[in-house]
């Protein structure tokens, strides 16, 4: 049966992003410990429920890391605002952890008990060069009028994998597992640089585009041991909308210039 949730009290802001606010569950019940409920903001054109069918059905059988969640009956509003009487209640990937690091692109957290273990959040983007360079350079430079520090690109090139995990955090409790996880065959970037195809926005469909464009705006949680990287789950795979597609060309001719410059 649908859990329902009644208790505004027991949730506290955890986190946001553009399209989604999260509460971390702060009550008695220790089935809900260490869990997010993942509500969507307002005047968003997928409801929860069409979220998380998209994840289920068309993304899932894709990524079999996407992280597994439960449709609740959330009745009541948290801040007056969002709120479409469900959410996702999901684990917290980062209970057990602290930040100690947070870029725009990635964050570094270390396990609280203080041993050397590491969780890496990271979010890919465009994993696909164009014959103009990077995409995510491009966008970087126009998006915050710098040069990115960081290149994910980095991570699928053997020999700049080893500065570009450094340039994450230079440890060797940290890096050693990691750079031995980006070089093996079956790692999750190169599983979904495969998935993103490059996008020709005059022919492909609608509904490729918009399967294109979530998988380049997902986020992956790797979690480390001094030996390897044990645990790897995919975040953040929401539908987007088709009435983006002006936004989605428009940048694409306005990065033209962005290239050029790097
Ligand atoms: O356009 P981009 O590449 O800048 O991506 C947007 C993201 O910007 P970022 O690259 O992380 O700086 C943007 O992320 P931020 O909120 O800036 O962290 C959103 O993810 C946005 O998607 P939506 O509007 O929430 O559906 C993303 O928009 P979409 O392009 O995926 O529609
Ligand atoms: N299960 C989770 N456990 C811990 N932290 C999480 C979890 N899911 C998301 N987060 C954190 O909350 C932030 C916002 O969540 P999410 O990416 O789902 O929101 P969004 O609105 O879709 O973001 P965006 O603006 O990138 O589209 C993430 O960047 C991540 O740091």
């Amino acid at each position: 049966m649908i859990k329902t949730f009644i208790n505004p009290s027991e949730w506290v802001y955890f986190n946001r992003g553009n399209a989604n606010v999260l509460y971390e569950y702060r009550g008695d019940n220790t089935n809900l410990k260490g869990k997010v409920l993942r509500l969507r903001l307002k005047d968003q054109q997928f409801d929860t429920n069409a979220v998380y069918e998209f994840k289920e059905l068309k993304i899932k059988p894709l990524l079999d890391e996407v992280i597994d969640s439960e449709i609740v009956k959330v009745n009541f509003a948290i801040n007056s605002a969002l709120n479409d009487g469900y959410g996702l209640l999901m684990p917290n990937l980062v209970s057990n952890y602290q930040l100690i690091k947070t870029e725009k692109y990635y964050k570094v957290f270390q396990r609280k008990d203080g041993t050397e273990r590491f969780l890496l959040e990271l979010k890919p983007k465009w994993l696909q060069g164009t014959e103009k360079g990077c995409r995510n350079c491009a966008q970087h430079l126009s998006k915050h009028g710098e040069f990115a520090q960081f290149c994910v690109l980095g991570l699928l090139n053997e020999y700049f994998l080893e500065n570009t995990i450094k340039s994450f955090y230079d440890h060797e409790q940290f890096s050693e597992p990691f750079i031995k996880y980006f070089q093996k065959d079956n790692n999750i970037l190169k599983k979904l640089k495969n998935l993103q195809r490059i996008i020709n926005f005059d022919t492909d469909s609608i509904e490729e585009i918009c399967l294109q464009m979530t998988l380049r705006d997902l986020s992956i949680f790797l979690e480390s041991t001094p030996e390897s990287v044990k645990k790897v789950t995919i975040t953040d795979v929401d539908p987007k909308s088709p009435s983006k597609l002006t936004s989605w060309i428009r940048t694409e001719v306005a990065l033209n210039d962005y290239y050029n410059d790097h």
